[in-house]
């Protein structure tokens, strides 16, 4: 029973999350709460839930051999039967018999006797047929795309940028589990002191390289511990931790996030600036905006206004030349988080890609007068695609002879990244997924000279 409880709060989850996108680990922690999951349970429904959505596209190819792709089939009964694949391929905590048992279960639950009939016969030819061999797919980009269940369109874009070795190894980090990052507030708690609670609490962590105030969470719910329920710790990824580093900011200094929510970065300067200074804050929805606000409250910064605005209008409220340092955290396709939020790669289309690299460029040229001379301007992205980085960047400081790549950026970068990181070039740092357990991650700092 127990188990069968878990399995249905598993399909919900994927039908949810595949269906609609969403932020996955919030969905299952909520639905961990509300169930009252034990550890184990909590463990193997994330398991279950990330490696069914990761893993969605390969298990498509599979059951494409054992079932009419005519067949129009409910969501919920694709996603139980994706579900049960996952588990009875790669999984091997659970038998089969028990798999198929609680899905034909489910199936009558939810359905009629049509649909468990269906699910029982699928499911039962899969064990015994066993399944298709993706190694005889002859084309290449297609076999990657089943093998590593990512869209063709993408692969064969990572292999026109960055080459078969370096997409092959993003496809299999992406379908591999990346640990949590947490960053302290370091006006309140040193790094030391957070790891030495978070050990107290049997959890398993160690110091970033990237940022001082950021751990590593290899083992544990860092979400329900002391530190973070008192807003001593905010999650972040290291990647993103290392935007506030290289902004280079200093106390007293008056900053500009242009694209804001929900405020990890902007929190993180502030931090940075020992809460003295000036940031403004801005994001296109209001209700985001908000968000920036709240969190800056949570965490006791009070040099952060957050305000709703369309960045490519902020010539409106500022004067040009007001900022020392401005950092653009430009909307990206989110090509580099695939690993926390796997559903994006189904949704995302090289359409999107074209539509985001032209707003992020427009958000460029827009903010960058605001720039005092001498000031620096950070571009990051979490995504993973030279239209949306290098590109842009190129092109920005083909039309704009007042600006000029920040040469100091490679050398203050953390030694580890100077020395090895694939994605160093020209115009800034590509960190790809499969190098530093991060997210895929690119930035970059330009100074204005003129
Ligand atoms: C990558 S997210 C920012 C993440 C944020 N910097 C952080 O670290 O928490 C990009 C944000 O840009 C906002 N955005 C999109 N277009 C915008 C525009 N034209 N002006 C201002 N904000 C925009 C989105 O609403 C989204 O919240």
């Amino acid at each position: 029973m127990a188990q069968q409880k878990l399995r249905e709060a598993a399909l919900d989850l994927v039908v949810r999350i595949g269906e609609h996108g969403g932020y996955s680990h919030l969905l299952i922690d909520q639905a961990i709460k509300k169930n009252q999951f034990d550890r184990r349970d909590e463990a193997l429904l994330t398991e279950m839930v990330y490696g069914t959505i990761q893993r969605k596209l390969t298990l498509d190819y599979y059951l494409s051999h054992f079932i009419d792709e005519k067949k129009k089939l409910q969501p919920w009964v694709k996603w139980l039967l994706l579900l049960s694949m996952y588990q009875m391929i790669y999984l091997d905590k659970v038998p089969d018999h028990a798999i198929l048992n609680e899905a034909v279960d489910i199936s009558k639950k939810r359905g009629h006797k049509g649909i468990s009939s269906l699910v029982n016969a699928v499911l039962r030819n899969i064990q015994r047929k066993g399944l298709s061999d993706i190694e005889t797919i002859e084309e290449p980009a297609r076999k990657l795309s089943v093998l590593t269940s990512h869209p063709e369109w993408l692969v064969q874009r990572w292999l026109s940028f960055y080459g078969e070795e370096i997409t092959e190894k993003m496809c299999q980090a992406n379908l591999t589990h990346k640990p949590m990052n947490v960053r302290i507030q370091p006006l309140k708690i040193t790094r030391e002191e957070a790891m030495d609670s978070l050990k107290l609490e049997g959890l398993e962590v160690e110091a970033s390289l990237f940022s001082s105030q950021g751990i590593i969470v290899r083992s544990g719910n860092v979400l329900r511990t002391k530190l973070f329920q008192e807003n001593l710790l905010s999650v972040q990824d290291q990647s993103s931790m290392l935007v506030g580093e290289m902004l280079e900011v200093e106390p007293t200094m008056m900053v500009l996030d242009a694209c804001s929510a929900p405020g990890g970065k902007t929190t993180h300067i502030a931090e940075k600036m020992q809460n003295n200074g000036a940031i403004h804050a801005y994001d296109l929805h209001a209700k985001k905006a908000k968000l920036v606000t709240t969190r800056a409250a949570e965490l006791e910064l009070s040099i952060i206004q957050a305000k709703q605005a369309d960045s490519r209008n902020l010539q409106d409220f500022h004067e040009n030349e007001s900022f020392d340092r401005i950092l653009l955290d430009a909307p990206c396709s989110g090509l580099g988080v695939l690993r926390g939020k796997p559903d994006i790669k189904y949704h995302k289309r090289e359409e999107d890609v074209h539509t985001l690299a032209t707003i992020q460029f427009e958000l460029l040229e827009s903010v960058s007068p605001l720039l005092k001379k001498d000031g620096k301007l950070l571009y990051s992205t979490c995504t993973v695609d030279k239209e949306e980085n290098e590109q842009n960047i190129e092109r920005f400081l083909q039309q704009h002879p007042e600006f000029e790549m920040d040469s100091t950026f490679t050398s203050q970068l953390p030694k580890e990244l100077q020395e090895s990181a694939a994605g160093l070039s020209a115009y800034g740092l590509q960190l790809f997924p499969y190098e530093y357990d991060t997210d895929g991650f690119f930035l970059t700092r330009l100074i204005r000279t003129k």
